[in-house]
């Protein structure tokens, strides 16, 4: 029968694991075997975790010990959605000791149940007109305390960059200044406005807040405003919030997924849950057509690893679903997309608050700069050379450098 099957890494100094895997498999499925009627044993056979295999390691910190354990929950013990699946896999035991869920290899009878990202890499480039490149996007910076109009010049600035994306900050909330559908107003006029002037199209990601239950009217009247892409803090609602407005077919835009509280959640290597299932798999499943994380290279890092786990599990063509675009965040400046292409090609959305409004040129050079260091990169010219004759990206190597 169907299952999803879990993967552990379970720590612990002395305990024998084969044991402690039959345990957790007995003890999240039908509680305890022994305690079972034996009338009963055969009707609950179908709902019995099973171990699929333990593989036993020496950590390289001294004394230290761990099992990678498999373990299959039968689909028929949780019901189609993903807080079923997290609360059968990763509930009671999430609080059981050093124990982090590295991987859930769910069954198709349970991915029937998600279409995923509505639009997806392919979908997102259909609508800008750009391919074979990496997006560019650019965060309003500061954002909280901002009039309609001091927020239209800021996007206008920012456009006339060159981006392909603006998004809102994930720290802007309803406020009396610039409610949701007042913001997306002013800021797609602002986009026609440079799309009049250069061409350029480009999708506004406003960030959908406010209380859950009223998410999915809020996200109907910023699309009504205009609204062509939403952002959205999916760890602070939970992924069923996210899967709700990604499969709603009134919600038709993009949904960029930041990862804002994930740092609760994946860092540890003994507790909570790896950044690829984090990150990439789930936010995926749920539909997120965008993924943030931090990049290996920026202010807030994570390990490289990491951050191609949740690339692989957002591009993984094995999955029947669209793919989400990665975006690399944090610290992002023109000289570190050499980098960012290296490690993460042209499917990828280059992303930056401080890297395009801290450019001597304004938020304008900075947009700029990063057009001109991805130009660059594309043509296979080293960013100090191509800087000799493009002043925006120059002046970008002047203040924060280059790795290349
Ligand atoms: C990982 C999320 C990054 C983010 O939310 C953000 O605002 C980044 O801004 P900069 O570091 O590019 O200024
Ligand atoms: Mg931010």
């Amino acid at each position: 029968s169907d299952t999803c099957v879990a993967t552990y890494r379970l720590y612990d100094d002395r305990a024998d694991f084969h044991k402690k895997a039959e345990s957790i498999a007995v003890g999240l499925t039908v509680g305890s075997w022994t305690d079972i009627p034996e009338t009963k044993k055969a009707s609950m056979q179908k709902h019995l975790g099973r171990v699929v295999d333990v593989h036993i390691h020496e950590s390289d910190v001294p004394n230290e010990r761990y099992a990678d354990v498999r373990i299959a929950y039968p689909d028929v013990n949780f019901s189609r959605d993903i807080p079923a699946l997290l609360v059968t896999v990763f509930g009671k035991l999430s609080m059981d000791g050093r124990v982090k869920l590295l991987d859930l290899d769910w069954s198709s009878t349970f991915q029937q149940a998600f279409s995923g990202p509505k639009f997806g890499i392919a979908g997102i480039r259909e609508q800008l007109g750009v391919h074979n490149r990496p997006l560019l996007m650019s965060i309003f910076k500061s954002v909280i305390g901002h009039d309609l109009s001091a927020l239209r010049e800021q996007f206008y600035q920012q456009a006339l960059g060159g981006v392909d994306l603006i998004k809102d900050d994930e720290i802007l909330f309803e406020n009396p200044l610039t409610p949701i559908q007042d913001r997306v107003n002013v800021c797609l006029e602002a986009a026609k406005q440079v799309e009049e002037e250069t061409g350029k199209k480009l999708l506004y990601a406003a960030n959908l807040t406010g209380p859950t239950f009223e998410l999915r009217d809020q996200a109907r009247r910023a699309i009504d405003a205009g609204a062509n892409a939403l952002l959205f803090n999916v760890l602070s609602y939970g992924y069923d919030a996210l899967h709700g407005l990604a499969s709603d077919p009134d919600i038709s835009v993009p949904i960029m997924a930041h990862p804002a509280m994930a740092g609760a959640l994946y860092p540890s290597p003994h507790y909570g849950i790896s950044a690829r299932l984090l990150l990439g798999k789930l936010l995926r499943l749920a539909g997120a057509d965008f993924v943030l994380f931090p990049s290996p290279y920026g202010s807030v890092t994570m390990p490289l690893e990491d951050t191609q786990g949740i690339r692989e599990a957002c591009l993984d063509t094995a999955r029947p679903m669209k793919q989400s675009f990665p975006v690399p965040s944090a610290g992002i400046h023109p000289g570190l997309v050499p980098l960012i292409i290296r490690d993460y090609g042209i499917d990828v959305v280059v992303n930056a608050g401080g890297g395009v409004h801290g450019h001597p040129l304004g938020a304008a050079g900075g947009g700029q700069a990063f057009v001109q260091a991805i130009d660059a990169v594309l043509q296979g010219i080293s960013l100090n050379d191509y800087a000799q004759h493009h002043e925006a990206l120059h002046h970008a190597i002047q203040i924060w450098g280059t790795k290349e």
